[in-house]
């Protein structure tokens, strides 16, 4: 079908506008969590997919973290077992642990896949890869009784993060997609939140953006509505007055953490939207929560 005058306008308007963005971003880090809500659907899948490839292209650095929290706790739930959460981290004993690498694995690989599809040249990776992601076990203080830790099991609390290899990989054509585990001093495997993996590579590679797909259209204040900027302040409050809960915890913390860090820009966006990731990067229609450090 022919297009309209004004349609082909308004296309060469929307082309025309990623112009400065390109140039800001050109050669700068992106880290991008792609949370396991984000990705149920294939025609979101394939569009995430064809992001990332684009942004490769027109010469960013986009690094792929991923989730897979909901796709874990439908194998658990086949082989009888329940997922529990603890402030929004994942109960983890050692039959867990091997359900998680194993999905967690497959996620990984059916990423790579699709980016690669599309053109681009995706590595999967995990911490354990070159140990670049060492970590210890995670202890959780209560909150019911303060001063109390709480062991959740094979979950890891991030001890370092060795940039080198994703820098080797970014420095070439290849695209890095990460799972979030790392390794423990002895080598044990450990099961780590996926945004703390997203935020703290963030602050390690000095991206310049951190941003965070999920299920929801950012965070949303008690009423259900959309809070478009938070600050550490109202972040406390929202804590403190239970308006955040579950897998939004993690994900606020390490939003703020990377804030902190130096990363200049922290979004958390509706990876339900078709072309999420695009909209937010190349265009004006920032969408989702924008975290502040200050
Ligand atoms: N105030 C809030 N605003 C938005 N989402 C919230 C809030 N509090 C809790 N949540 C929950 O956090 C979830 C997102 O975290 P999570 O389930 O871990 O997703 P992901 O797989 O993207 O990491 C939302 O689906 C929602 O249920
Ligand atoms: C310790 C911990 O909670 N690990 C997460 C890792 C996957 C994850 O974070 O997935 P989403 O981003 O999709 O939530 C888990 O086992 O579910």
């Amino acid at each position: 079908m022919p297009l309209t005058a004004a349609t082909a306008a308004q296309k060469a308007h929307t082309l025309s506008e990623a112009l400065p963005y390109i140039q800001r971003f050109f050669d700068k880090t992106i880290v991008i969590k792609y949370g396991g809500n984000a990705m149920t659907d294939p025609k979101l899948q394939e569009g995430f997919a064809r992001d990332v490839v684009l942004l490769k292209l027109v010469g960013m650095n986009p690094v792929v973290v991923h989730g897979g929290g909901p796709q874990i706790n439908d194998l658990l739930q086949k082989v009888g077992k329940k997922g529990e959460f603890v402030q929004g981290m994942r109960v983890t004993d050692e039959e867990t642990m091997d359900v998680v690498e194993m999905v967690l694995g497959k996620v990984n690989k059916d990423i790579v896949n699709l980016i690669n599809r599309y053109g681009g040249k995706a590595v999967g990776l995990t911490g354990q890869d070159g140990a670049f992601i060492r970590a210890e076990k995670l202890l959780l203080e209560s909150n019911d009784e303060p001063g109390k830790m709480l062991d959740i099991g094979l979950v890891g609390d991030i001890n370092k993060i060795d940039p080198s290899i994703i820098t080797f990989l970014d420095s070439g054509d290849f695209i890095p997609v990460i799972a979030p585990i790392g390794v423990s001093p002895d080598g044990e495997t450990l099961n780590i939140n996926a945004d703390v993996v997203a935020g703290k590579l963030a602050e390690v590679l000095r991206a310049e953006k951190l941003v965070l797909l999920t299920n929801t259209p950012g965070v949303l204040d008690k009423n259900g509505k959309l809070l478009t900027g938070l600050t550490p302040k109202q972040i406390d409050g929202l804590v403190k007055d239970g308006t955040l809960s579950g897998g939004m915890l993690p994900k606020i913390g390490s939003a703020l953490d990377a804030a902190r860090g130096g990363v200049r820009a922290v979004h958390i966006i509706d990876g339900r939207v078709e072309h999420a990731l695009l909209l937010e990067i190349l265009t004006d229609e920032g969408v989702g929560t924008l975290i502040k450090s200050k």
